[in-house]
């Protein structure tokens, strides 16, 4: 990788801020943004709409290799356009987020997207976020980060941006599907979610967004020297 960029990984579970982190980073050191989860989930919304099966490994590698998406920068928002249609707020529902870690189950699936996902690595750096971007995606990369929390912390989080966008949600369910999903994350044979070994892990669950920022800078400032 010398000749790339250089690249901050971040990766953690659902609601643990990474997205929050990494945009708030891409803006302060003006690197560009990977948000792998977009990836899964845009394939994931694709099957939904062509009636692909979720598990059908055969089915979903064809369509991982063509997919036909877009991310365009509009002001802080990064909008997702998918085989022409703005998808960008269907692609955050929990019914999305749960098919795509299905899909991301499956070793071909991520096989196909691993080069789009480095492709992101241009100058004058990455900050990309993830479940497995310091672990497989970018090995070498400068700077891993493990965003955690707890799984009662990042429902609260989770409920609380629901609210704000009106939507009426009950905390268990939440909690339940989190939990689901981290189960199915940390356990699969593919590229589970699990801290690189040198990776700062940093357990935000008594953290404000604020403190985080200050917290992961020092460390990038560190790492980068
Ligand atoms: N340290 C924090 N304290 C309180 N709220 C936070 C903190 N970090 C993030 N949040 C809020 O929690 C919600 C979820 O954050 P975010 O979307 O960044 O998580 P994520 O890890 O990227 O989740 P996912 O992997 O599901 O996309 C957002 O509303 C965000 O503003
Ligand atoms: N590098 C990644 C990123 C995401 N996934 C899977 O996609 C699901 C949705 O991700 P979000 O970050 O948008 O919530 C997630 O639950 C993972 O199953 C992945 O496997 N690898």
């Amino acid at each position: 990788m010398s000749t790339h960029a250089p690249v901050i990984t971040v990766d953690g579970p659902s609601g643990a801020g990474k997205g929050t982190l990494c945009m708030l980073l891409a803006e302060k050191l003006g690197w560009n943004l990977l948000d792998s989860g977009a990836i899964y989930r845009v394939l994931a919304l694709a099957a939904l709409h062509h009636g692909v099966d979720t598990e059908s490994e055969d089915a979903l590698v064809p369509l991982a290799a063509h997919l036909d998406v877009q991310f365009v920068a509009e002001g802080d928002l990064v909008r997702v356009i998918l085989e022409g249609e703005d998808v960008s707020d269907t692609l955050r529902t929990e019914k999305v987020g749960n098919a795509a870690s299905k899909v991301a189950a499956l070793p071909r699936v991520r096989e196909a997207l691993l080069r789009r996902q480095r492709a992101f690595n241009e100058h004058p750096g990455l900050v990309a976020d993830g479940r497995d971007m310091g672990t497989v995606v970018f090995t070498s990369a400068e700077v891993k980060i493990f965003l955690d929390a707890s799984a009662e912390e990042r429902a609260t989080r989770r409920m609380n941006q629901l609210q704000k966008k009106g939507l009426d949600v009950s905390f268990s369910s939440l909690l339940s599907e989190i939990q689901e999903r981290d189960y199915r994350d940390r356990n699969r044979a593919v590229a589970p979610l699990r801290p690189a070994d040198d990776a700062l892990v940093l357990d935000s669950t008594e953290m404000s967004i604020e403190q985080v920022l200050e917290k992961v800078l020092a460390y990038v400032n560190v790492k980068l020297k």
